[in-house]
């Protein structure tokens, strides 16, 4: 078809002109990325690629050094990638952020309201990380942008760290080696201990929780743990009834919970003073869980003998020298404190976690793009359709997000129904749902008429047709 016509959608132009050849794309550019990532995307040998646009109108922004793996499936897809290793003062991320279909960040990145009502073209944010508590989920929602994340790439990671913060501060290895740094040989065996026999508390036995419950009993430690739900048992470890137990029981305390306003300063005061006499805390969580002022006095007067902090409550957006008491209060308070690891959150951060994080939400996001795939997501309902084929002809998959209300299935059914819908999934998450269909007998012409149709409707939040 020479009559090339467009929908613009997010600022990507989907061209209708050879919509219903059987190319794998109308874009005579898109070349389909060999390797094993690809052979992996498509199950079946005979399946279609649904771009109907140039995958290299689609602009990507990858901020805190997203692994490579993730940079090389999304520009093995021809999409744009720019990269940067830190994360971005807010202007000038609201500035980059206003071009971009898709954003790529881990944790240091604050996708607030104020930044993503810039966003206009943002179709989906990849969390190159577990947390998603950097962004505003359910304004994205409401905007129609999904987000994904990798929920336990690298949670054996984190757990392998604590296991060895249990070591170093049951031995105040930290403190032994400083010192040797600083030319001092002391050798001491007062109030150092061995970890086997000591019973260890975990708060939240999700799935970093979890895998720590295996290996410290491996080790020979006798696990607790407490929850806001019940779960499972792993080994031999018991779940108790209230936090106050945990604390009054365990010899090593460690968070390992959501940022949530329940989680906040969850471990202040009161909670520090029904941990044990010269018991350790461990935060790998977030840095809002503990109320530090509080554990710097629990310290001072040694009622706690240790602790490991991998979070904080304000944490610089780039490597330097940026730990300093203009970022937190209280930070020439924590450096002075003896037997005290700090890390620079480092808990998820080994090859291993980063690079499967790359791929898992490299792979996310290239599904969500290309075939409107929601698996995953964590702010949207899940929905997915087995894949168009080659043989199918005349067929294109509507993607309908909408606020979730009566009526509008039928208004969507009375758009779709001049066509055979082939197969259709719906399902909704609070305010907002996602309709997901593939209809048949449609023509080049009608492309354009279901778009404009869906996107009157009052309920539409975001419209895509893929073919
Ligand atoms: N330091 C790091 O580099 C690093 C790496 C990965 C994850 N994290 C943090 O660790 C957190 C936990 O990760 P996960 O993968 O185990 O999460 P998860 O969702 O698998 O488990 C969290 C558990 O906490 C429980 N929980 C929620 N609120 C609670 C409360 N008030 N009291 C007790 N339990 C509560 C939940 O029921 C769940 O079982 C993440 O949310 C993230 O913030 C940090
Ligand atoms: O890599 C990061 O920045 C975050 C790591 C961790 O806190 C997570 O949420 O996965």
């Amino acid at each position: 078809m020479s009559d090339a016509r467009e929908i613009e959608v997010n600022g990507l132009h989907y061209t209708l002109s050879n919509a219903l050849s059987l190319s794998a794309s109308p874009n005579s550019t898109f070349h389909s990325p060999s390797g094993s990532y690809m052979s992996r995307m498509t199950s079946r040998p005979s399946a279609k690629q649904l771009k109907p646009f140039n995958t290299q109108d689609i602009k990507i922004l990858l901020l805190e050094n997203v692994n490579v793996a993730a940079r090389e499936i999304l520009e093995s897809q021809g999409y744009q990638v720019e990269f940067h290793k830190a994360s971005l003062p807010e202007d000038e991320l609201i500035e980059k952020i206003r071009d971009v279909h898709v954003i790529g960040i881990r944790s240091k990145t604050k996708l607030s309201e104020k930044v993503l009502r810039e966003a206009k073209n943002l179709l989906v944010i990849g969390c190159f990380c577990i947390g998603t508590n950097q962004v505003d989920l359910e304004f994205a929602a409401k905007h129609g942008v999904t987000v994904f994340n990798s929920p336990f790439s690298n949670s054996r990671s984190v757990a392998e760290l604590v296991i060895a913060e249990i070591i170093v501060l049951a031995r105040q290895l930290g403190d032994r080696s400083n010192e040797m740094h600083n030319g001092t040989w002391n050798k001491v065996s007062n109030k150092c201990w061995e970890i086997r026999g000591k019973t260890l508390g975990i708060i939240g036995y999700g799935h970093i929780g979890s895998q720590l419950s295996v290996l410290s009993e491996a080790m020979g430690m006798k696990v607790i743990y407490y929850d806001v739900v019940p779960l499972m048992a792993l080994g031999s470890a018991k779940q108790v009834p209230t936090l106050k137990d945990l604390l009054k029981q365990a010899d090593f305390v460690t968070l390992h919970v959501p940022e949530l306003p329940e989680t906040k300063n969850l471990i202040g005061a009161e909670q520090l003073s029904y941990m044990k006499n010269g018991s350790y805390l461990i935060n790998a969580s977030r840095g809002s869980v503990v109320d530090i002022p509080a554990l710097v006095e629990a310290m001072r007067s040694g009622h706690i003998a240790g602790a490991a902090l991998d979070v904080y409550p304000s944490e610089p957006a780039a490597n330097g020298d940026y730990f300093n008491s203009t970022l937190n209060t209280w930070g020439d308070d924590l450096r002075s404190l003896k037997n005290l690891i700090l890390s620079p959150h480092i808990g998820g951060s080994t090859e291993e976690a980063q690079s499967a994080i790359g791929v898992e939400v490299g792979e996310a996001l290239v599904r969500y793009i290309n075939d409107g795939s929601t698996i995953g997501a964590v702010n949207m309902p899940e929905v997915s359709l087995r894949g168009l084929t080659l043989a199918e002809e005349n067929h294109v998959r509507v993607i309908f997000i909408h606020s979730n209300r009566p009526g509008v299935l039928r208004q969507v059914n009375s758009i779709l129904g001049d066509h055979n819908v082939d197969k259709q999934m719906s399902d909704s998450r609070g305010d907002v749902a996602y309709l997901m269909a593939d209809i048949s007998d449609v023509n080049a012409g009608d492309i354009k008429s279901l778009y404009e149709n869906l996107e009157s409707l009052s309920s539409k939040i975001m419209t895509r047709v893929l073919y």
